[in-house]
This record gives C-alpha cells, sequence and structure tokens, in this order.
C-alpha cells in the first residue's frame, strides 16, 4: 500500500492525478538548513526525513511504501522555504521580482530495506514586480505555505513570463518523475 507522507493538499491532488489508490499520513518534520548544507543536498535530506518518518508510522504494514517531498524557491544561494509572515512573503517576492529563480524538488519513495529518490529543477522566470502587484498578492493570502511565497496554480501565474521544467514540481511534486520511481517499485506498470 502506498502513502502519502504530506499536509500538502495540492501533493494529495497530484498524487491522484497518477490514477493509483493511497494513504495520507500527517506528519511534522522540521524544516532547517544545517549551516553550509548546499540547497540540493537540504531538499533531497527533507524530502527522505518525511517519508522515513511516514514509514515509522505504518512499519507494522506489510508492504507499506511511503512517498515524501520537499520544494524550496532558490535564487542564486538563497533558499527561499515558507514565509513566516507577510513581511517575508514581501521581502522573497521584491527579491525573485524580475529575475530567475529555480524551483527544486526533491521526492523520496521508501519501503522497508528499499529506498529511491528523485530531483526535479526547474528554472521559472518572473515580470518586474511592483510594489502594487505585491500588495495585491498579499492581500489574496494565496502566498501562505508556499514556497518563495507564491503558488503558480493560483492568480500568481500572471507574473510567470517563462518556465523551464516541470510546472507540478513547481506545485509540489513533479509527476513524471515520480512516476518513475513508482515504476521502480513496482507500483505502476513499466
Ligand atoms: C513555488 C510553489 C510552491 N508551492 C508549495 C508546494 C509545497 O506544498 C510548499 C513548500 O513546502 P514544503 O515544505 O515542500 O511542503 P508542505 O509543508 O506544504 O507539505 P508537507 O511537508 O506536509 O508535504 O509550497 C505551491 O503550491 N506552488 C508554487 O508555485
Amino acid at each position: 500500500m502506498l502513502h502519502l507522507a504530506s499536509r500538502s493538499p495540492r501533493r494529495a491532488e497530484l498524487l491522484s492525478r497518477l490514477g493509483l489508490d493511497f494513504g495520507l499520513l500527517d506528519l511534522d518534520v522540521p524544516e532547517q538548513q544545517a549551516p553550509g548544507e548546499p540547497a540540493f543536498d537540504y531538499v533531497r535530506r527533507v524530502a527522505r526525513e518525511k517519508a522515513g518518518a511516514g514509514l515509522l508510522k505504518v512499519l507494522g504494514a506489510p508492504g507499506a511504501v511511503v512517498l515524501g517531498a520537499d520544494t524550496e524557491v532558490i535564487l542564486e544561494d538563497r533558499v527561499f522555504g515558507k514565509p513566516a509572515d507577510a513581511g517575508e512573503a514581501a521581502a522573497m517576492l521584491r527579491a525573485l521580482s524580475g529575475r530567475t529563480h529555480e524551483v527544486l524538488t526533491a521526492v523520496a519513495l521508501v519501503g522497508a530495506g528499499r529506498e529511491a529518490q528523485a530531483a526535479s529543477l526547474t528554472r521559472v522566470t518572473l515580470d518586474a514586480l511592483s510594489e502594487a502587484d505585491i500588495a495585491r498578492y498579499l492581500g489574496s493570502g494565496e502566498w501562505q505555505g508556499k514556497a518563495g511565497a507564491y503558488a503558480i496554480q493560483g492568480r500568481f501565474e500572471m507574473h510567470v513570463a517563462r518556465l523551464d521544467g516541470s510546472y507540478s514540481g513547481v506545485m509540489g511534486l513533479p509527476l513524471r518523475d515520480t512516476a518513475g520511481l513508482l515504476r521502480q517499485f513496482g507500483l505502476l506498470p513499466a
């Protein structure tokens, strides 16, 4: 049985598009980048920790497989996770305005004695955002709980000039990479 270790409704919605049955595990894994830890290592580690924590919850169940994922927005050497408040969200949006950043999503699939990982990198270029654009977007509340303080699947897409990579990866679960992992575990036909 497949389980999704995530509180994100987007991840559940995306995973359901692959046509599999799965259960949901509610977990709270701390997300804290270690000093000097490269962004790529950090995102992969957190995805693995989410899946691993989920597996601990279902270890009794034979054949249990758990999927965890983590998404961060990377601007040069800065990593933007979920903003704590509107002030932090505004600062992230100002930094991202008119520039190209990367959205990195790592996915981990773990079962008893088995583990596989994938990572998806998408380059996103934003139009220049005015202070009025930012204020209006903050007022929508859509930034809450989103890495980099925006959700491409909502009204923010009007500011996206270019996307090179995986749209579902930006939303939190890259479907092509996820399907590849599920095939490795025999959960999707090869
Ligand atoms: C950039 C971007 C991020 N996001 C979301 C995806 C993730 O849910 C979130 C990043 O936070 P994550 O820590 O990756 O995930 P989460 O805390 O929401 O869920 P969980 O750990 O329980 O699985 O940002 C969007 O929905 N749209 C976007 O355009």
